[in-house]
Parts: structure tokens; C-alpha cells; sequence
């Protein structure tokens, strides 16, 4: 009986096989390689046609303005081109098609969003701050910690790190922004006026300089100190690997953001993305490591016991965080903090010198101020926060730079349920939302004339009457930037000891640069700046 049905089953292998050997032999053929080839194409894009017409979400979303799309591909081929190109891009999307309309990304549908009203019903909302699928991509240098977390891990965390936040703590912070300026005005004073700069070989003239790099390494002491109450003096030479891994990151940042297409982690690692990526987040990850490392957080904890080393009144971020459960966690949020808090600072304060360069009248204004609070000498000062409350035209000219050129490009969020809007159409659950915070400040209902550089936009009566979410460079509502008032402390204090000590002037024009969106918004080619002591 058992041989009977063996000797069946081995029949039936033997014919299967055979069939499989008839079926290879008759798909060699090439008229049906081509009508099967043919066959599958129609049925992809059948499906894809059904994914974005027939589902709920796509019925939905008819109701709004939408790029143009293909088939299997959806909108993609409006994405192809350089990632200089994606910012025009964005804009002529929004001239084509509104402020609000759709983009899939091949059967992925999303919501580009640029209207103050609408950004305001999503963002001022406690029930919609869920980020959108994208984020993981950033963790390397944002951490696995607030800006990423969802839920009520997120709420978690929020409350955790909102207290050492509050304006009152930032008094000790201060010392250290007063400590690393100094340090940045006089290594600044070495590339430009000892000569270090390199000359313009046609002219003999000074060339322009990238301030950038040094801005970097300023601001990340500034947030070493704020964050550990340890000096890790990165304006030192010895983390320039560092920057160069940061910004090599970042770059690959920018391909995955512009050319989505790529990142399949196969197609990835084809292209020789993947080795260049992890080379270069590695080098941030090391420094990262180094400077969260549990030894360093025992020593800030037995300073604080001992109490001898710590500057009187400052409280590093890291003493808030002492209570938690374990080191690791500790680790995750100064590393969260870390990625937050140093290119965008940076990012924001060559901005405002490259917008006061090409504006001298302005950065008249700006000196004029600045010798009114501080005093006309180069004598060694300490700005205070009454000086900084003074420094009203100072603020007035970062808060129009932040509008222009805003260092944290473009924000997503996920529905996590139907929203409905003012217009009557409704965003259906699932869908992300794009929010590009540039386009949203150049909307002219709210900022007329929107590409001039007027600080005066942000005079108290001009910004009361405005729209509560026509600016939102620190994005708005519940899951705002925790860092806003640290940054804005830390870019006044910082802009304040560069311009007292130098004029600022650029030979590069608006329209020079390209808009880059990544991560961080950049320009191409980086700006240049020429700084000369203004005591000459
Ligand atoms: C000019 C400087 C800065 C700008 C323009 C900026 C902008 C932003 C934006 C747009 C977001 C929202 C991100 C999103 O929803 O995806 C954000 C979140 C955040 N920022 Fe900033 N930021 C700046 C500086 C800082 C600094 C210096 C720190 C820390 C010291 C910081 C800490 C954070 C944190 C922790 C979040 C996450 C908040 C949450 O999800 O609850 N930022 N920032």
C-alpha cells in the first residue's frame, strides 16, 4: 500500500516537473515573454490606478487639487530633476495647484499644505501629533527621542524635558554662550583680520569666507555645555572630522528627501549610498557616543554632588534628566537635544549676517543698537538678559531671516483621523502631511512683497495683526520646537559679540544662491561673508 502510493507521489513530482520544464521552455519564447510582460504591466497599472481612484483615501482626496500623476509612478516624474531644483518646484506646485493639494509619491498619496488656515487646524490640534512615516530616516542624528517618538511615549518625554526648557533656567546658560562667542569672535578675528582668509587671486582682495563650519562648532559647545555642563571644546580642531561626517550625512539626507525612488534600501546600497551614509552618520554616532556617554553623565552627577564644579545658578539640561529610569535613556534625549539644536542654530544665525550684508543700511541699524545697549567699546562684556531684551531691532532682523530662509525646511504629520477643514473638504485618516514652512511664510496675504527682507514686519502692532500661523519657523501648536526661547537666546547673544566686533559684507547676491530643502535648509553654492573689525 505505502509503495503504491510513494510510486503516486512520485509520479505526480515527475509530472510537475515536467509541466515546470514545458512552462520554462514556453515562456522562453519571446512573443510570450512579451504578452506576459505586457500582462503584468496592464495589471500593475490596473492596481495602481484602483489604489488611486478607488480606495476610500482616494476618493477622499479627489476633493482637493492635485499634481499631475501617472500610473504605477503617481507624481514622481515632477520630482525628477536636482535637489536644487525641489524648492521651485514646491512653489510652482503651489502657483499650479493651491495650498493645499496632493502629491503621490507612486501609490503613496500625500497632502502638500502652504495655507495658514489649514496648517492651523492640523498643528494647533492635540489629537494631530502624530509624525509622519519619514522620520525614522533622521535618527541617526536626531536620536530615538522626542522629535521622533509618537503617542504616548512622546507625551512622556515632553513632559519630561519641557521643565528644563523655561526661560527662568536660561540664565546660566548664558555664561556659556557669553564664554563660547568670545572664543568664535576671536578665531574669527584670526581668519579675517590676521590674514588667515585666503586673498582673491585675481584682485588681491579678501576673499569671502563660509562662516558656516565655524558657526557649527560655536553652537555646538553652546549645546555640549547647555546640555552636560561639560566643555567639549569643539571649536578646537580636533572634531573637524565631525563636521565633515555631519555634513556628508545630511547630503544623503538631501537624496533621500528629493529622490525617494533611491531609497529602497536595495537600490540604496546598489548606488553606494548606503557604505557613504554609514560612514558618515558613524562619525557623528562616535561623537555622539563620546559625549552621552554614561562616564560623563556619573561625572555630572558627582559634580553636582560635590557641587564645586558647576557654574553657580546653571543647570544643564542633563540635571532634568537625572531622574531617569536608566542611563540609556539619559543617553537618547542629550543625543536628541545634540541633533536639534546645533545646524539649526547655525543654520539661522548665517542667514541673518548674509540678509544684513546685502542689507547695509539695516546692519547700521543693527550697530546702532547694538553700541546703544552695550556700549561703543570693544572692551570685554558680557551680554546680559536685560541687554538682550533691548536688542529689539536685533531680533526683529533673525525673526525676518527665519521667515526667508527657516532651518527646519519642512515638517510631516500623519493623520490619524479624518480632519476636516474650513473649505469643507476633509483629509482622510492615513494620509501625510507635508507642511513646507518657507512656502507657508511667502504666502503674500500675510507677508506682502514676501521675497523683500523687512525686518519691520515683526514690529509688535505688524505681528498682532496677523494670521496666528502665517510663520512658523519653530513649527506651532502642542509639538512646537521645545527649543525656540534657547535658540533665540542663544542666536542673540551670539549675533550680538559678532557685530559688535565686525561689519559684515558678502559679494554673493539673493540670487546667487539656490534654495536647497533637506533636513536643514541649505544654499547652493554656500554663502561666503567677509567680516572687518569695525574699529578700523
Ligand atoms: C533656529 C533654531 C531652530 C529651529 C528653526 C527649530 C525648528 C524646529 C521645528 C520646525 C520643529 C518641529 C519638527 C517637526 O515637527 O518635525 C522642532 C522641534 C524640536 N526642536 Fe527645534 N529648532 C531650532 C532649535 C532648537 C534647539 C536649539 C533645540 C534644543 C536645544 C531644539 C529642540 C527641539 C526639540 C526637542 C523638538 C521636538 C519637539 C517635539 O516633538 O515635541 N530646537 N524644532
Amino acid at each position: 500500500m505505502n509503495d503504491t502510493l510513494s510510486s503516486i507521489g512520485m509520479d505526480l513530482i515527475l509530472h510537475g516537473i515536467r509541466e515546470l520544464q514545458d512552462l520554462r521552455g514556453v515562456l522562453r519564447r519571446p512573443q510570450i515573454q512579451v504578452t506576459v510582460g505586457l500582462f503584468l504591466f496592464v495589471l500593475l497599472c490596473l492596481t495602481s490606478y484602483a489604489i488611486m481612484t478607488l480606495t476610500r483615501k482616494a476618493r477622499m482626496l479627489r476633493k482637493f487639487p492635485a499634481a499631475w500623476k501617472l500610473p504605477i509612478v503617481g507624481s514622481i516624474p515632477l520630482m525628477l530633476g536636482s535637489p536644487e531644483s525641489m524648492s521651485s518646484r514646491v512653489a510652482i506646485g503651489t502657483w499650479l495647484w493651491g495650498r493645499v493639494f496632493t502629491f503621490w509619491l507612486s501609490h503613496i498619496p500625500y497632502l502638500v499644505i502652504t495655507d495658514a488656515d489649514a496648517v492651523q487646524k492640523v498643528l494647533s490640534s492635540t489629537k494631530y501629533i502624530e509624525k509622519g512615516k519619514n522620520y525614522n530616516q533622521f535618527e541617526w542624528l536626531l536620536g530615538n527621542g522626542l522629535i521622533t517618538s509618537n503617542g504616548h511615549m512622546w507625551k512622556e518625554d515632553r513632559r519630561l524635558l519641557s521643565p528644563s526648557f523655561k526661560y527662568q533656567r536660561f540664565d546660566g546658560f548664558l555664561t556659556y554662550f557669553n564664554k563660547h562667542s568670545k572664543i568664535l569672535v576671536e578665531i574669527l578675528d584670526k581668519v579675517f583680520v590676521e590674514g588667515n582668509s585666503k586673498k582673491d587671486k585675481s584682485g588681491g582682495k579678501e576673499k569671502d569666507v563660509n562662516l558656516h563650519p565655524y558657526l557649527s562648532r560655536a553652537t555646538m559647545d553652546f549645546i555640549s555645555e547647555s546640555a552636560l555642563g561639560l566643555d567639549s571644546n569643539f571649536q578646537s580642531d580636533i572634531h573637524a572630522k565631525f563636521l565633515e561626517g555631519v555634513h556628508m550625512a545630511l547630503a544623503a539626507v538631501r537624496t533621500r528627501v528629493t529622490r525617494p525612488w533611491l531609497t529602497v534600501p536595495i537600490i540604496w546600497d546598489i548606488f553606494g549610498f548606503g557604505k557613504e551614509e554609514k560612514a558618515a552618520t558613524a562619525v557623528f554616532s562616535e561623537i555622539m557616543n563620546e559625549v552621552s556617554d554614561p562616564t560623563n553623565i556619573l561625572k555630572r552627577r558627582e559634580i553636582l554632588s560635590n557641587n564645586d564644579g558647576a557654574i553657580a545658578g546653571t543647570k544643564p539640561f542633563i540635571d532634568a534628566l537625572l531622574d531617569c529610569k536608566s542611563n540609556k535613556d539619559i543617553t537618547g534625549h542629550i543625543h536628541t537635544i545634540f541633533g536639534a539644536g546645533f545646524e539649526t542654530t547655525a543654520s539661522g544665525m548665517n542667514y541673518t549676517l548674509f540678509l544684513l550684508a546685502l542689507n547695509p543700511h539695516l546692519q547700521a541699524k543693527v550697530h546702532e543698537e547694538l553700541d546703544q545697549v552695550l556700549g561703543k567699546t570693544s572692551e570685554d562684556l558680557d551680554v546680559t538678559f536685560a541687554h538682550l531684551a533691548d536688542l529689539k531691532y536685533l531680533e526683529m532682523c533673525i525673526k525676518e531671516t527665519l521667515r526667508l530662509f527657516p532651518p527646519a525646511p519642512a515638517i510631516l504629520r500623519n493623520a490619524v483621523e479624518d480632519i476636516p477643514l474650513e473649505t469643507g473638504q476633509v483629509i482622510p485618516k492615513g494620509v501625510d502631511m507635508l507642511f513646507f514652512l518657507r512656502d507657508v511664510h511667502l504666502d503674500p496675504r500675510h507677508f506682502p512683497n514676501p521675497g523683500k527682507f523687512d525686518p519691520d514686519r515683526f514690529l509688535p502692532e505688524a505681528c498682532a495683526s496677523r494670521h496666528p500661523y502665517a510663520y512658523i519657523p519653530f513649527s506651532a501648536g502642542p509639538r512646537n520646537c521645545l527649543g525656540l526661547k534657547y535658540a533665540m537666546v542663544q542666536m542673540k547673544c551670539c549675533l550680538s559679540h559678532i557685530l559688535r566686533h565686525f561689519k559684515v559684507s558678502t559679494q554673493q547676491k539673493r540670487d546667487d544662491l539656490k534654495i536647497v530643502y533637506g533636513m536643514v535648509l541649505e544654499t547652493s553654492p554656500a554663502i561666503e561673508l567677509t567680516l572687518t573689525p569695525r574699529e578700523q
